[in-house]
């Protein structure tokens, strides 16, 4: 007789946030489970090809369309219908997922809300599920919260945005949910407990399961969620391109696939959007081994010149010719408290920012806070409609333009800035906070990482500043270790610092900053 050994387990470690067990069932977990043991092995293939790209990379090799699929970019098609509540969103708000911001984005103004588990959360496992308690809430027509320390009481109003929701991107696993003994995905932990939940929920209320899905650096990673969707959709018992997704093209190498990324989530996807902050980071990552690729200043990095102009107008005339919104990305400048004239200059970027966005044909755009809705909408307001869909522009940058560094010098200030940021940041991100302001700026995951590549690759090829000197080991050490004087005693300094000096002065770059900061976070 053959013994048959029963190993397919799912465990979950039991969670602390209020309402936890609707959120954890024995059914959405054995879902998650699926999903695992269906497509995790496919994930993992998909990060060990980054990697070998990018050992092409550092061999010198750089991103360029590919021309098996030059059908695909040749070819007419658009992508499938558009549901009524996705067409107008000229002003999208974002953030993390705890149920007073869950409601103050809700009720902000803005046309959407992207409920973060990526960039704006630190993944602390509480409250991950909390968010995912607070988002059904949203959907049973029963969120509300009341702030223990002011009293006062947040409730849904009249008019909420449209919800998106942001899985983690395909790197970062779960250790609190295991199957078969293996951590799973947080991208399918997030993206199986939202759809469990919520897709019959969301579209009895007249929208649906929407997403956005970060990160993604091929053709062969959108499909891989092409066929998440199609099994998913199959065994929800959902019609085929029910679920609905934004892909942010934040990486350089998606960059060069925006038509394929398209065409095989094309039953799925809406539009894509400009992610700039980790799009300069990839930048980075991805270029970071060539020494004429030396980035100047993070703040000389601005999205009206250089790679990132090219990479956005390029956006915008891809998704318009296959019938997809083209969504702008994030101000860093957020309100200035206390302090009027600040306040306007930081406004006036913003408006600036978006302005530019519309002119150049985008559809709709990002905000970090609800006080930056009117200045978006105004700015959007000079669309012709609910979106400008319909425009092309007559001028599609190349590989080269795609590709083109920003000029700009590099100074001490700047990298002390990214020690000082990169260092908050990350004892944020430990103490469980994914979203900070900092120096007047909104500063996320992506942002931070902008940070500690630069000092890496300014390391590496010992950098030339403005006055002459070149960035060393002895300048980071002193830089850091004067800045970690000036800020005194935070929490989780000692460990952020010591994580920062091993993330700039190591030989191989690490992929992304969270990995290593996830063995940190209790
Ligand atoms: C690169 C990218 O991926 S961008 C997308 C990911 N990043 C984000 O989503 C960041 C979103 N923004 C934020 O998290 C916050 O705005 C921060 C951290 C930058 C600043 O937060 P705070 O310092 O708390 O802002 P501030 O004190 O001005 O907030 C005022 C009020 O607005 C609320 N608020 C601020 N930002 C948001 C937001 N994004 N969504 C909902 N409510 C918000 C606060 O909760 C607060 O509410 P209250 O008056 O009821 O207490
Ligand atoms: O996710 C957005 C980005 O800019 O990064
Ligand atoms: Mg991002």
């Amino acid at each position: 007789m053959t013994e048959v050994i029963e190993r397919q387990v799912v465990r979950a470690v039991p969670s602390a946030a209020n309402g936890a067990a609707d959120i954890l069932t024995d059914e959405a977990l054995g879902f998650v489970a699926e999903l695992h043991r269906h497509f995790d092995a496919r994930r993992r293939g998909l990060l060990a090809a980054r990697i070998e790209r990018q050992m092409r990379f550092d061999a010198g090799e750089l991103p360029d369309f590919p021309e098996e699929t030059r059908h695909i970019r040749e070819s007419d098609w658009r992508v499938g219908p558009i549901p009524a509540d996705l067409t107008d969103r000229r002003v999208e708000i974002t953030g993390p997922t705890n149920a007073k911001m869950v409601i103050n984005a809700l009720n902000s103004g803005a046309k959407m809300f992207m409920a973060d588990f990526e960039d704006a959360t630190s993944p602390v496992w509480d409250e991950l599920i909390q968010g995912q308690v607070n988002l059904r809430n949203r959907w049973l027509g029963r969120l509300d919260y009341t702030d223990p320390d002011s009293g006062k009481h947040y409730a849904l109003g009249a008019d909420p945005a449209v919800l998106l929701v942001r899985p983690r991107g395909w790197h970062l696993t779960e250790r609190h949910v295991t199957v078969d003994g293996e951590p799973v995905a947080g991208a399918l932990l997030d993206f199986g407990l939202y759809l469990w939940h919520c897709a019959r929920a969301s579209l009895d209320a007249g929208s649906g399961p929407y997403f956005y899905l970060p990160k993604l650096e091929s053709r062969h990673e959108a499909a891989l969620w092409d066929d998440i969707f199609v099994y998913a959709e199959q065994r929800l018992g959902l019609p085929r391109g029910t679920i609905k997704v934004t892909v942010l093209i934040e990486t350089l190498p998606a960059a060069f696939e925006m038509d394929e990324i398209l065409h095989a989530l094309r039953a799925n996807i809406v539009g894509l959007n400009c992610g700039r902050w980790d799009y300069i980071f990839s930048y980075i990552k991805r270029l970071g081994r060539s020494p004429d690729r030396l980035t100047p200043d993070r703040s000389a990095m601005t999205m009206d010149k250089a790679f990132l102009a090219a990479y956005s107008l390029r956006l915008v005339a891809t998704c318009h010719r296959r019938g997809a919104y083209a969504m702008g990305g994030m101000s860093a400048f957020i309100p200035v408290k206390g302090d009027d004239a600040a306040n306007a200059a930081a406004l006036a970027k913003v408006r600036a920012d978006k302005l530019r966005e519309v002119t150049n044909g985008h559809d709709g755009t990002w905000v970090a806070h609800p006080a930056l809705v009117p200045v978006a909408m105004e700015a959007f307001a000079a669309m012709p409609g609910p979106n400008q869909l319909s425009r092309i522009p007559d001028r599609i940058p190349g590989r080269d333009e795609m590709l083109e560094l920003h000029s700009g010098v590099r100074t001490e200030a700047g990298a002390r800035e990214n020690i000082r940021v990169a260092v908050q940041y990350i004892a944020a991100w430990i103490g469980g906070r994914g979203a900070v302001p900092l120096y007047n700026l909104m500063e996320d995951a992506a942002t931070a990482e902008i940070c500690r590549a630069q000092l890496w690759q300014w390391l590496r090829f010992e950098a030339a500043f403005d006055d002459g000197r070149r960035f060393s080991l002895d300048l980071f050490d002193e830089w850091l270790a004067e800045e970690l004087a000036a800020l005194g005693d935070l929490p989780n300094l000692k460990p952020a610092a010591r994580l920062l000096h091993d993330l700039v002065t190591t030989q191989e770059f690490e992929e992304f900053l969270t990995l290593p900061a996830y063995r940190l976070l209790q």
